[in-house]
């Protein structure tokens, strides 16, 4: 028997449970379809359990950096402790509070693994193997994430390497940690095991988060040095090896050998598409699926597919690999989605209702290493490939009263991209204790595309690390009354 919805969601992370959340709030009948964990990648093996195992180590540094408290921590991070903390955050990767509140908010959940068959039509097979047929009357969403990417590296794959799944749930803390990888996974876990008591060496071949503005990976060098991390940077892995004493041995290509017991790669991701059936709709199995604003998937001739009835949100499309700009796409989706079954007005120009136009160049992003790293929008060398005029202004943070307060001898940087002949800013980076704090106010002033002498009657209240903002406009100078 086939069961009929009018909008189909494949994949529960924090996106898909949006896009059906969204569409059965706009009095759609939702089914959403779930393979492993209903809450996804983001709840259990990512965003959430990353940052429980973070958040001691940075407490403890942060009081250790307080005249007068550090008087009062007499002990060294407990491992066991945070690794407990972390596994109550997953609720020890039980989703039954999550199926609770998909049950609530009136969407209906089939778990299994889902194929497309046709067009609007896809077959899910359950654990035990049976089969369940779906059939979307309106639109089907594909939310189904992605997955670590692992390098041809010989040897590597039978090394029964970490992944970020490993990292994120490991019961134990291995006194050896190889990381491969410079980006935002292999920094944060590095910070996190290094804090733990693992002896961590990260191998890079560039240097620490080559997206963001230079002086953000700088610091975060500095900071991982300091916690005892060995850096190899403009190395690589040439070949893995683990021996029957269960140690991991790394050849690098700069010749030298790292002995450890347990190797996390974290080289980025790759589309989680494979065995989702897109050959029977005409798209290519494996890739990223390319979409319009309103997420709509495109085609290989660049136009939505015919009928206009396939999404795809989050993780998948590429555009932004971050779980608040996934939910963003999918509170656009799940709304348009709605519209058009509807017959109700489509509100996709820049910036409306229907579509997520931050992505394309207004993207928050907090890196939680210690110091923080904190970034929206283009950097300096992204905004001049982009052929703006820009001017960009640099300031300490810890030069502001309140920072010295936050913190003894405070070390950071603040670092604003101004488009000149709008007068706007379009870049912003922070990097230093606390500074996520911050960035929700360069969002907005991004997003607004707030006039300069406008910001500078937005008043920073003193003494706070926000002060900062005050700096940055008066090094670039107040042009106008
Ligand atoms: C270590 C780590 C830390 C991170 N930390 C942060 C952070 O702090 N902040 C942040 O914003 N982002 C963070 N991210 C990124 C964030 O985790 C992802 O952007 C987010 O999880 C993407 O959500 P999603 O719903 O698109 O995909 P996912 O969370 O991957 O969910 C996809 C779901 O689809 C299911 N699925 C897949 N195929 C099928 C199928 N055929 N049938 C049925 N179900 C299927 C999967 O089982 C999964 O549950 C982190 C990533 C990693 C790896
Ligand atoms: N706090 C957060 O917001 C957060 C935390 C973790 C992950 N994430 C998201 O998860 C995604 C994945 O993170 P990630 O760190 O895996 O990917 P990434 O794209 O951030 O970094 C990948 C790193 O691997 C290196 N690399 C790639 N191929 C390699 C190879 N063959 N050999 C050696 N090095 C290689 C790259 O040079 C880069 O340094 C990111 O896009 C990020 O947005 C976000």
């Amino acid at each position: 028997m086939t069961k009929d919805y009018d909008l189909i969601v494949i994949g529960a992370g924090a996106v898909g449970e949006n896009v059906a959340d969204r569409a059965a709030q706009g009095g759609l009948s939702v089914a959403l379809v779930e393979a492993e964990l209903v809450g996804g990648e983001c709840s259990y093996w990512a965003c959430m359990p990353s940052k429980a195992l973070l958040r001691a180590g940075e407490v403890v540094r942060a009081a250790r950096a307080v005249g007068g408290a550090k008087e009062a921590v007499t002990g060294d991070v407990d491992a066991a402790a945070v690794l407990a903390r972390r596994n109550s955050f997953t609720s020890d990767w039980n989703d039954s509070g999550q199926v609770d509140w998909v049950k609530g908010a009136g969407i209906d959940l089939v778990r299994g693994h889902a194929v497309l068959t046709g067009v609007k039509q896809l077959t899910v097979t359950a654990a035990d193997g049976s089969t369940t047929e779906l059939r979307a009357t309106h639109a089907v969403a594909i939310s189904t994430g992605s997955v670590a990417l692992l390098p041809d590296i010989p040897g590597l794959a039978e090394a029964a390497p970490w992944t970020s799944r490993e990292a994120t749930s490991s019961q134990t803390v291995p006194p050896r940690l190889a990381i491969v990888g410079g980006g935002v996974v292999a920094v944060e876990m590095a910070t996190a095991y290094a804090t733990l008591g693992s002896s961590v060496t990260l191998v890079a071949r560039s240097g620490l988060l080559a997206n963001l503005e230079p002086f953000a990976g700088e610091l975060v060098a500095d900071a991982l040095k300091e916690l005892g991390v060995y850096l190899r940077l403009g190395d690589s892995p040439e070949r893995v090896e683990r021996g029957d004493d269960g140690v991991v041995r790394t050849t690098l290509s700069d010749a030298g050998t790292i002995e450890s017991e347990e190797i996390l790669v974290a080289t980025g991701r790759l589309p989680r598409t494979g065995d989702l059936g897109l050959e029977t709709v005409g798209l290519t199995p494996d890739e990223w699926l390319d979409v319009d604003d309103t997420m709509l998937v495109l085609g290989s001739d660049g136009a939505p597919l015919e009928g206009e009835w396939l999404y795809a949100t989050g993780d998948v499309n590429h555009r932004a690999l971050l779980t608040h700009q996934g939910k963003y796409q999918a509170r656009a989706a799940g709304d348009v989605i709605v519209a058009r079954a509807k017959g109700e007005p489509v509100d996709d120009a820049a910036w409306g209702r229907h579509v997520a136009t931050a992505d394309h160049r207004a993207v928050p992003q907090v890196t939680f290493t210690d110091p923080a790293v904190a970034s929206i929008g283009l950097t300096a060398e992204a905004a001049e490939k982009a052929g703006l005029t820009t001017t960009v202004v640099d300031y300490e943070i810890g030069s502001v009263a309140g920072a010295a307060v936050h913190t003894d001898g405070y070390t950071g940087t603040a670092r604003i991209v101004v488009d000149d002949d709008r007068q706007v800013i379009v870049g912003a980076t922070f990097v230093g204790p606390d500074v996520q704090e911050l960035l929700h106010s360069a969002t907005v002033a991004v997003v607004g595309e707030v006039p300069l002498k406008r910001l500078w009657h937005a008043v920073p209240s003193y003494p706070t690390i926000s002060e900062v903002w005050l700096r940055l406009l008066e090094g670039y100078g107040r042009k106008s009354a």
